[in-house]
């Protein structure tokens, strides 16, 4: 414990927010906001504590129904999640012996209240911590979904499509991946500063920097606190963004002085992007759907001081006659499933119903439709997503090709040659985690006829 704040604690309150509906990394990070005198390898045990017990929920879950009497749906809330960030700890984390974090979960059980089921939770952590490695997990021959759901956990539905989408040995990289942990990945702004010198500022911090693939300006930083607290953020230096991300720029390659669209723009990383290429010239019209999220995009332009990036609220679901056939570029960088970015939002694979997915693509379809009112004859546009799901990514591309006046366009040019293909050839590409080492993310460019 340490200035009277229980770690332990700490870890159930957020896993009981992330339970009731909070996104992982907002019910992390505002935690950890709170109390931000904690020592850093605290907030960093916290920390992987919450992700590490929500991205191995249903591996966990499976351990506790082999060794609970009570199943895990009927446990209640705060002893469910008692258990299962011990069982995290007990299976991932050889930092914290077994007896510590029996003895820790028993003690916070009677924190909570729950004096009459300390000899439960007692019982059952114990029992696991002896009895771990005889767990019989399902066999791939027997059931190949379950058991691939089991050892990555992830939600059979998406494991089923997946394997169907892509085959068992690219679902099994793409579920492999999602488990690793990556450096966080900056893309350098180097259209108003060398890259030495912002490498420097960084290493000057105490910032381990290494080259990210695919782009010479993109860096996985590591081995740093907050940071909000690096200059080389502070003063806009650098921005928070996956290189998959950072390819939609690219694949935009937008000219000094073009006007573009930016239809979901928030919180502006694309925009600012294709600002940053355009040096300063042209304009970037960064539209999002609420004042909350507009005020991010704002937030992000004053930081970058980019003079020619604008942003403002703007449902792309309502066509805006204003805009009809003015731009030579339209981002279209659609709401979407999100699996992609599983890796790093855990959640995302919990939240998945069939009824969701259905309303997404209508809600894609309709944006694409408005979106594609805006582009100037010969003008460019681009759609993506950073999902993995065909019926989001190419389906959605061969709806719109056949009923818009657009045509697909080669990639190649645009892109690094290690991500040339057939597919992006003809003018889309999609990124699956595990296979290339971005997030998933998925990039069709169409010309107006
Ligand atoms: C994938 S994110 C965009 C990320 C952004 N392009 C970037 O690079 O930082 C999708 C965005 O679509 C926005 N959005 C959802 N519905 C919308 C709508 N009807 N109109 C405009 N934006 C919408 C969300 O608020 C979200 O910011």
């Amino acid at each position: 414990m340490t200035n009277g704040i229980n770690p332990r604690e700490m870890i159930l309150e957020i896993l009981l927010q992330i339970e009731e509906g909070e996104h992982s990394h907002i019910a992390i990070r505002s935690a950890l906001s709170k109390y931000q005198f904690l020592p850093r390898q605290e907030r960093a045990f916290i920390t992987r504590v919450c992700e590490g017990t929500l991205e191995y929920r249903i591996q966990i879950d499976y351990i506790l129904d082999s060794f609970s009497k009570v199943t895990v749906d009927k446990m209640k809330p705060p002893i469910r999640e008692i258990l299962r960030s011990a069982v995290y700890q007990l299976r991932y984390m050889d930092s914290v012996p077994d007896s510590a974090v029996c003895n820790e979960a028993v003690k916070l059980t009677q924190r909570k209240g729950f004096y009459n089921l300390k000899p439960f939770v007692n019982g059952v952590l114990r029992t696991i911590a002896r009895e771990m490695d005889q767990v019989k997990f399902p066999s791939r021959e027997e059931n190949l979904v379950r058991s691939l759901s089991v050892e990555y956990s992830m939600p059979e539905q998406l494991v089923e499509r997946w394997l169907e989408a892509y085959g068992e040995e690219t679902t099994e990289k793409i579920l492999k991946d999602f488990l690793e942990e990556k450096p966080l990945t900056v893309r350098c702004r180097t259209y108003l500063n060398s890259q030495e010198a912002i490498v420097k500022s960084l290493t000057d911090q105490g910032v381990k920097v290494e080259p990210a693939p695919y782009l010479p300006y993109a860096c996985h930083i590591s081995g740093f606190d907050h940071i909000l607290a690096l200059d080389a953020f502070i003063n806009g230096k650098i921005l928070v963004q996956d290189v998959s991300s950072m390819l939609v720029a690219e694949a935009a390659d937008p000219q000094k002085g073009d006007y573009v669209i930016d239809v979901c723009a928030a919180p502006g990383g694309k925009s600012l992007h294709v600002g940053d290429k355009m040096e300063g010239f042209g304009t970037v019209d960064a539209r999002d759907v609420s004042q909350y999220k507009v005020n991010l995009i704002e937030e992000n332009i004053r930081r970058t001081n980019s003079i020619n990036v604008q942003a403002k609220v703007q449902d792309a679901t309502i066509f805006d006659q204003e805009s009809e056939l003015l731009a030579d570029i339209v981002l279209a960088d659609v709401p979407c499933s999100g699996y992609g970015v599983i890796g790093k939002k855990p959640d995302i694979k919990y939240r998945v119903t069939p009824q969701k997915q259905e309303e997404i693509v209508i809600l894609q379809r309709t944006i694409l439709d408005r979106a594609a009112n805006y582009v100037k004859p010969r003008g460019t546009l681009i759609f993506s997503t950073c999902t993995i799901a065909k019926e989001e990514n190419e389906e959605n591309m061969m709806w719109f090709l056949q009923n818009y006046p657009f045509k697909l366009e080669s990639l190649d040019p645009c892109l690094p040659e290690e991500l040339h293909s057939e597919t992006t050839a003809l003018g889309y590409l999609q990124l699956l985690p595990g296979v290339h080492k971005t997030d998933g993310f998925f990039i069709a460019k169409f010309r107006r006829k």
